[in-house]
């Protein structure tokens, strides 16, 4: 009975501190802030996964400060119903929608393919979307989801757009990671999970990949004019828990720690356009300021041997 009661008032007194508090933990939550004046008239901007959270945010954001920007949907009824609340937000928005589905090399090349026909500019590319800790399935390449659609679709993505980008130079690629990366390693013996899964390993190697792919990018594109950086936006409440009944039960209770997804995307826009990073390249950011990498995200030989592996599964040569 005593313990049932320290229990109940110690619970009472921590609900009070956060009612208390909450201002100053809904700042602390919200995290850095992109403060660049840089206006984006005539440039053009490509972002995956555009039509929900930090994508959709960091879309509106970029249509606002003057640029053409394509969302990347994989539902275009989806992507053009955001399309439509971008422009009711911003009346000048030049935003515009196009199907790519992640988990399948044929819509990849087959968006490219209308792209690279249709769009002769491409100045800023955000590698957004991404799918978090869904039951075990395969993309219609066979590929293991994670994978599949944060790393491997991403990568055939940049590698089809590369020359666009050179073209375009000063150009910047922005490659959405995440902290889960820290927790991650690349199983080369079974990238994808065939031997064992396990949906939220799957989903950290999946996010390490992101951060030794901009890494090992960076390096062959020295000289080139195109950066690339990978971020963290922080924890964000978004859709992105949806395959996860006690991650979206945990986001919901804490919803006031964690960023809104305006606040989460402000570290990619930053990266996409911050003057002071105009030659920084290979970098991983969070809050708008240089982050952690974990020592198997700093692996040379890692990310050589990821690029390597990458190459092969997808049929490709990108040297
Ligand atoms: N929310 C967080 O706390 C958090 C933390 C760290 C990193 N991230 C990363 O941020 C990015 C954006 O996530 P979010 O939080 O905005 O979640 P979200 O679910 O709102 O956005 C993910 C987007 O990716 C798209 N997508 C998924 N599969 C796709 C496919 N096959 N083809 C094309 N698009 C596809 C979805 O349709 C959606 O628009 C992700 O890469 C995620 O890993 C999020």
């Amino acid at each position: 009975m005593m313990v049932l009661l320290v229990i109940v008032a110690g619970l009472g007194v921590v609900t009070l501190l956060v009612i208390l508090f909450a201002p100053h933990i809904r700042k602390y939550a919200a995290g850095g802030v992109c403060r660049s004046p840089v206006s984006l008239e005539g440039k053009t901007v490509l972002i995956t996964g555009a039509n929900t959270g930090i994508g959709k945010e960091t879309a509106l954001e970029l249509a606002v400060r003057g640029a053409r920007v394509i969302m990347a949907c994989r539902d275009i009824d989806k992507g053009e119903e955001s399309a439509d609340s971008i422009r009711a937000s911003c009346a000048h928005a030049q935003v515009e929608v196009r199907q790519l589905d992640l988990a399948d090399t044929c819509s990849i090349r087959a968006f490219a393919q209308k792209f690279l026909a249709e769009v002769n500019q491409l100045h800023i590319l955000i590698n957004n979307a991404g799918v978090m800790m869904c039951p075990y399935t395969k993309t219609i390449d066979g590929f293991e989801m994670h994978i599949g659609v944060n790393h491997l679709g991403h990568f055939l993505l940049a590698s089809l757009l590369i020359g666009l980008l050179k073209r375009s130079a000063p150009a910047r690629i922005v490659v959405v990671s995440s902290l889960a990366h820290n927790f991650g390693w690349i199983r080369f013996h079974d990238l994808h999970s065939q031997g064992s899964y396990n949906s939220g390993l799957a989903y950290c190697q999946s996010k390490l990949a992101n951060v030794l792919f901009a890494r090992e990018l960076s390096r062959r594109l020295k000289d080139t004019n195109v950066t690339v950086n990978s971020v963290h936006p922080g924890t964000v409440n978004s859709d992105l828990t949806r395959h996860s009944t006690l991650m979206t039960i945990f986001f919901s209770v804490f919803s006031t720690f964690l960023k809104t997804p305006r606040e989460g995307a402000q570290t990619s826009i930053y990266c996409a356009i911050a003057d002071e990073l105009h030659s920084i390249s290979g970098k991983h950011f969070s809050d708008c300021a240089p982050a952690f990498v974990a020592p198997q995200g700093r692996s040379e030989e890692t990310s050589r041997r990821l690029w390597d592996v990458s190459c092969e599964q997808l049929g490709i040569q990108w040297d």
